[in-house]
């Protein structure tokens, strides 16, 4: 028969309660098979025979209706050990009540006590007893909650705490009920050996308290398992800390934190999804997913999840960087093509060639959403003709091979979006052209246009005007035609790639051939350099190298070559290069040489060395000694030496004074440069004369200041003619020739001069000279020296006799002005400052510039321009 089991119970304490029934108790309040394992295991042995004990121990059972485990080694029966405990006397359970600890009073005063303390109790027990037929034996009632109960409860408590976050906890928590479980058991163990409270050992208290509150250990643990199920983005790695915070910026924009493969983690339904979307030719972006991510998602995801067209309001477009960068110089922009030549002709008898009649294309109105007609299999498409109004029916709009006419309209707009590209310097490859614009696939970006040439000027052009140059710019049109873009639009610049982002493809826009550059089949995108395959059979005469960079390079601006043909080019190459190096080392030998020679000759033009300028200057004065043998002049030097008057011949005297004139202003004007000589001076001037028309009465100049003059324009005339030509061969004319001159007497230059006429006879001061009229500097003139002796010779007739003031200017000029007698004195000083201002020029080793300044003791801060001085070395 079954008793009713009161919960109340369970708690309360009767007298007939001990420890060993709260065993017993506790077993019944375990789930079945716990509780015939516990009640079992938790009974101490009795004085009967175990055999018996079991025997009655499974009568009893039956009728229990609980399901016990029969244990093959132990088993207890419950109703025996319960009439024994009643048999117990007091003193035995006290002493088992003092040793349990769970109270300090004896067992009887504790049972008397709880009867008085809890009297409804009591009497709700005495009832219930009464109610019990009197042959069974009084249920044991637990007054302390069992081990496993306790257990249970702490480990509800610690699921209560943990349990939401996750089951691990619970798992955790369920160890450590299987620990007390293994203790327990090993305990009984104990008590099967006899009573020895070891119950009182476990430490409940602290056992419930570690329950409640995990070691930082477990913590760890805890948290550990606890973290997500793995991400298919790897988390970020978190680095050993330098003590200083890192900013992490994020890679991307709005696909940062979603994973590398949204596959595994999406759901079924939506990996469909992403499958179905149409990945963009334009984008790398991967598709947007919903994953377990650390936080929530953002909205934009939600939307990603769903399946519809996404279209970027407005192409991005960035304005050029460069727009103040280098610009291709020797440009000029054409944007039309136009015919040069017999290429007019060649022209016009293609047109009437292919004067066919048009027909139309028949393509079909594209479905609402469906885009442009007139793709692929459109027939004028396949012809290399655009749709027009005249060919195709559908609207522009509607038709998609209208690309000119499109591009026409682009460009009708003159923005830069609408251009759409831009020319800047590349690295290596001299100028390019960048997109600033994306371009979908098939989209014209330019047209190719310049001057309309046949294939033989094409012909010409490279072999007389492109020669030797670098980058030619010739396509070939059609039909024997070559579009030069040398002054065309600024495809030009496309360059060249081995794998390219655009095409170029010949068009017949109504009849006419045109050249667009296309976007590739993977489209153009903002920034990106443009780029087609030259495809080159052979480039000009040599080959060049390919520096498009891209993976699958030729190595050439050529067609790929064999491996013969390769092997053949580097070994050219090599001997090349070989060549070039030996001649480069040779150089540098010479050079060597020369300057261990003494340095002649071991400077660049334009460099004097100062070994050359003296044995020069030698060599020179010995020659001038040897001409002068015998003259007219050394006899007058000889009679000024030796203070005998030089007699004059007849023909001398026969020598008629010139009328002395004077003009208001005569200035003639001597590039330093002529006068020190070019190959001194290195660089182009001009002798200016400028003299007033009007002429008025003037002192006719002494023979003095006419020869000075003439010495120094001969060394400007003489200069003009090759060095070794007979005028400058020529003796010089003598003294009596000279001084004094006739009137009609003219000394004439040995040459026409076609743009200037210098004066330089007395009677020619007389002539109007043009105004600022110019000598241009000879090419060659006299050496250094030579017009060093002759400042030095000219400078004491000058200050005696000439009627000029002579000034520097800016430019390296001398002009000569005529003056009064008082400042003649000062070109002679200055001619001599020229001679010693060529002396420091020597000595200091610069003189880059001619430029000075004259003040009364002669010329001050001259440079002297006949390039560098000194010693080359
Ligand atoms: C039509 S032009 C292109 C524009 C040219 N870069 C310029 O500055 O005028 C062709 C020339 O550009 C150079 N070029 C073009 N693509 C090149 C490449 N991939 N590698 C080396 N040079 C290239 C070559 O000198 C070639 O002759």
């Amino acid at each position: 028969m079954t008793r009713p089991l009161d919960p109340t119970t369970r708690e309360s304490s009767t007298t007939s309660s001990s420890a060993l029934s709260n065993i017993q108790v506790a077993g019944g309040a375990m789930d079945d098979d716990n509780a015939s394992e516990a009640a079992a295991a938790s009974t101490p042995p009795t004085s009967l025979g175990d055999a018996s004990s079991i025997a009655s121990g499974k009568d009893e059972a039956g009728p229990s209706g609980r399901a016990k485990r029969a244990r093959s080694s132990v088993n207890y029966n419950l109703k025996t050990l319960s009439d024994q405990q009643q048999e117990e006397d007091a003193g035995q359970a006290a002493k088992r009540r003092s040793i349990s600890g769970l109270t300090g009073r004896t067992l009887v005063d504790d049972a008397e006590g709880e009867r008085s303390a809890k009297p409804k109790a009591a009497a709700k027990k005495s009832s219930l007893t009464e109610s019990i037929p009197a042959d069974l034996p009084p249920r044991p009632v637990s007054r302390q909650q069992s081990v496993k109960d306790r257990v249970k409860s702490v480990a509800g408590k610690v699921s209560s705490v943990l349990g939401k976050r996750s089951r691990d906890v619970m798992e955790a928590g369920k160890r450590k009920l299987e620990e007390v479980t293994v203790k327990k058991t090993k305990l009984l163990k104990e008590l099967e050996m006899g009573p020895r409270g070891v119950l009182d050992e476990i430490d409940l208290e602290a056992l419930e308290e570690e329950l409640e509150r995990p070691s930082k250990k477990a913590k760890k643990e805890v948290v550990k398992e606890e973290a997500p199920a793995p991400m298919t983005q790897p988390l970020p790695v978190i680095k050993a800390s330098t003590g200083k915070r890192e900013k992490k910026w994020q890679k991307e924009g709005l696909y940062v934190g979603q994973t590398a493969n949204p596959d595994s983690t999406q759901s079924g339904a939506s990996r469909k999804l992403s499958k179905q979307r149409p990945s963009s030719a334009m984008s790398d972006a991967p598709a947007p997913m919903t994953s377990k991510l650390p936080f929530l998602p953002l909205p934009m995801f939600d939307y990603m999840t769903k399946q519809r067209d996404f279209v970027i309001p407005y192409d991005v477009f960035a304005p050029s960087v460069t727009k103040h960068h280098q610009k291709p110089r020797d440009w000029t922009q054409v944007n039309k093509n136009r015919l040069i030549g017999d290429a007019k002709d060649i022209w016009k008898r293609r047109a009437q060639a292919k004067a066919l009649p048009r027909s139309l294309c028949g393509c079909e109105q594209p479905a609402e959403g469906e885009g442009h007609g007139c793709g692929e299999w459109c027939l004028n498409r396949s012809m290399q003709y655009e749709c027009s109004e005249e060919n195709c029916l559908l609207s522009p709009e509607d038709c998609g091979n209208r690309a000119f006419a499109e591009l026409g309209k682009r460009l009708e707009k003159k923005g830069a979006y609408d251009v759409g590209v831009e020319v800047l310097a590349t690295g290596n490859r001299g100028f390019g052209v960048r997109a600033c614009r994306a371009f979908t696939p098939g989209d014209i970006v330019m047209e190719y246009t310049g001057e309309i040439i046949s294939e033989g000027e094409c012909q010409r052009r490279m072999h007389e005007v492109y020669n030797g140059k670098d980058n030619y710019y010739l396509m070939e049109l059609d039909g024997g035609l070559v579009i030069d873009g040398t002054k065309g639009s600024m495809a030009r610049f496309v360059n060249h790639s081995c794998e390219p982002n655009c095409e170029v493809r010949m068009c017949l826009v109504g009849g006419t051939p045109r050249m667009g550059v296309f976007a590739g089949e993977n489209g153009v995108k903002t920034g990106e350099e443009l780029t087609y395959d030259y495809n080159f059979d052979n480039f000009g005469q040599t080959r060049q190298r390919c520096y498009c960079g891209a993976p699958s390079c030729r190595g050439f601006l050529c067609a790929r070559l064999s491996k013969d043909e390769l092997k053949k080019w580097q070994k050219e190459e090599s001997e090349r290069l070989a060549k070039v190096q030996a001649e480069a080392e040779k150089k540098v030998r010479d050079a060597a040489k020369a300057k261990a020679e003494g340095g002649k000759k071991a400077g660049w033009r334009g460099w004097v060395t100062l070994g050359d300028i003296k044995d020069d200057l030698k060599k020179e004065l010995e020659a001038k000694a040897e001409r002068e043998k015998g003259s007219v002049r050394a006899a007058r030097l000889e009679a000024r030496r030796s203070g005998v008057p030089l007699k004059r011949t007849a023909e001398a005297v026969e020598v008629k004074q010139p009328k002395r004139r004077r003009t208001t202003k005569t200035v003639v004007e001597f590039s330093v440069k002529d006068v020190v000589g070019d190959d001194a001076a290195g660089a182009d001037d001009g002798v200016k004369e400028e003299a007033s028309p009007s002429a008025s009465p003037i002192m006719a100049p002494e023979p003095g200041i006419d020869q000075a003059v003439h010495e120094i324009t001969a060394s400007a005339d003489t200069a003009i003619e090759p060095k070794d030509s007979a005028a400058t061969k020529a003796p010089p004319p003598t003294t009596e020739a000279r001084e004094p001159k006739p009137e009609s007497s003219t000394y004439r230059p040995t040459h026409k001069r076609t743009h200037s006429t210098l004066s330089t006879g007395t009677s020619k001061f007389t002539e109007a000279l043009p105004s600022n009229s110019t000598i241009s500097r000879p090419t060659t003139a006299p050496s250094v020296s030579e017009t060093l002796s002759k400042a030095d010779e000219v400078a004491p007739l000058l200050a005696s006799s000439a009627t000029s003031l002579v000034s520097l200017n800016e430019d390296d000029v001398l002009t000569i002005d005529e003056e009064p007698a008082k400042k003649r004195r000062k070109f002679g000083e200055m001619l001599k400052g020229v001679a010693g201002a060529v002396g420091r020029g020597l000595g200091g080793g610069v003189g880059t510039k001619g430029k000075g300044k004259m003040d009364g003791k002669g010329l001050k801060q001259s440079t002297l321009n006949f390039g560098k001085v000194g010693n080359a070395a």
